[in-house]
């Protein structure tokens, strides 16, 4: 499987092809559209969502609501662009008039400076920004949906949450908690920041609108939980195969991830091997299994069976109402770094996204594993390679 996005965040459309999905695997645009609410409705977001309602359009390589095995065409408008669209015309001549609203102060933290080093954008950073903003994600998250369908044919649930929002942070045995992850995500969905508590997430809710009164802008932690993958997906034998290695630049590859752990690694740097390894016991009904998951389901770069625990780091929202310092690109005089319509925290979407992007990987390392030309050919397979896992 493989994917391709297209589109600027205020041009007309958001396009994804995938190749690589299985034929027969039921699939509409519904299913999707509810992922997409999902990346929408977080705490902390600004006007545009206000703006946009995500529908996907799906295009190609689906007839009835089932795969066809060729190309799949998604489609997302962008409703914004009625207000861009002669700034963003893609077919229009540039003019006086349609070349407003340029981007010369370069934010700090954002694609601005460097995009435009690199591309030679010297006229404008609009042409940056239009395509480093993560109006993409809507995108990925489509794509994820249609991996998370093909998952749960395969009895795999991927779940995403917030951990952490500025200082304020999940109960240490939150997750524990809850019976399963169906649980955590009754929860986490209730509630307007994803948090795992009400408690926690009147808290969130607090710092997010002190940040906004304060005109800034706030990052966090976002975790997901995959429960259901066999082991032995992934290979330890080169680097380009080790899945926790292919998941890792997944989430990095999110606007605004900066770090990802597995297993809650980065609260293991204290502890001694003994305390953090995952000792191997045996039962005749689960075959082999371990006593705990500090590993986050991942040894040598396989799945372990066990459940995969991923944590990543959002930075807070580049984009200051209150800038900070820049310089003009055009004369390179000292100014407040440009102010374009922001959020305050991108963290409650990230969590969505981030479990689009593990799904897909997941989706990815099982397609590569398997015969994937028949959604029903590849479970029967996956049943066969599970009855000889446990008889190991
Ligand atoms: C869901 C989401 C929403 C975001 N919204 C904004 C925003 O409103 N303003 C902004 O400056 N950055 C926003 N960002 C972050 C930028 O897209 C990101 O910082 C930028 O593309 C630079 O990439 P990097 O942070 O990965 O280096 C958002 C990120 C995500 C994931
Ligand atoms: C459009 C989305 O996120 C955008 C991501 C983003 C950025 O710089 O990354 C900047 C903002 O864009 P705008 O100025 O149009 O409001 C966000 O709204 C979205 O997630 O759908």
């Amino acid at each position: 499987m493989q994917y391709m996005t297209a589109g600027e965040s205020h041009g007309p459309e958001e396009v994804a092809i995938i190749e690589g999905i299985p034929a027969g695997l039921a699939i509409s645009s519904a299913d999707i559209n509810q992922e997409l609410a999902r990346r929408q409705h977080g705490y902390g977001r600004g006007e545009r969502q206000k703006i946009e309602t995500d529908t996907v359009s799906i295009l190609t390589g689906v007839r009835h609501q089932v795969t066809l095995g060729s190309p799949i065409t998604l489609n997302v408008h962008n409703d914004d662009h009625n207000n861009w669209a002669a700034i963003m015309a893609p077919d229009e001549p540039a003019t006086p008039e349609n070349s407003v609203r340029k981007v010369m102060r370069p934010r700090p933290g954002h694609a601005d400076l460097v995009g435009g080093i690199k591309y030679r954008h010297q006229a404008d950073l609009r042409n940056v920004l239009e395509r480093s903003s993560a109006r993409e994600t809507v995108m990925r998250v489509a794509v994820g949906a249609v991996a998370k369908k093909l998952l749960a044919e395969i009895g795999v649930d991927v779940h995403g949450f917030v951990q952490q929002l500025g200082p304020v942070k999940n109960a240490a045995d939150a997750l524990t908690s809850f019976q399963d992850l169906a649980a955590v995500r009754a929860m986490s969905e209730s509630l307007p920041t994803r948090a795992l508590s009400a408690e926690v997430d009147q808290q969130m809710q607090a710092v997010i609108d002190e940040t906004k009164r304060q005109r800034d802008t706030v990052g966090g932690m976002v975790q997901v939980i995959a429960t259901g993958m066999p082991a032995g997906l992934g290979s330890y034998v080169s680097a380009d195969t080790k899945l926790d290695a292919k998941i890792a630049r997944a989430i990095v590859g999110i606007n605004a991830f900066k770090a990802v752990d597995f297993g809650a690694a980065f609260d293991h740097v204290q502890l001694f091997g003994s305390e953090v390894m995952d000792e191997i016991l045996w039962s005749e009904a689960q075959g082999f299994y371990r006593a705990t998951d500090n590993m986050g389901g991942f040894e040598g770069g396989m799945t372990t069976g066990e459940m995969i625990i991923v944590r990543g780091v959002v930075k807070p929202i580049p984009t200051l109402y209150q800038p900070m310092r820049s310089v003009d690109i055009d004369n390179h005089t000292e100014h407040k770094a440009s102010i374009e319509r922001s959020d305050t925290t991108a963290v409650t979407a990230a969590a969505v996204i981030a479990e689009h992007m593990v799904a897909i990987e997941l989706a990815k390392a099982v397609l590569d594993k398997f015969d994937s030309d028949n959604i029903e050919r590849l479970k029967e397979q996956v049943t066969i390679y599970r009855q000889e896992v446990q008889a190991f």
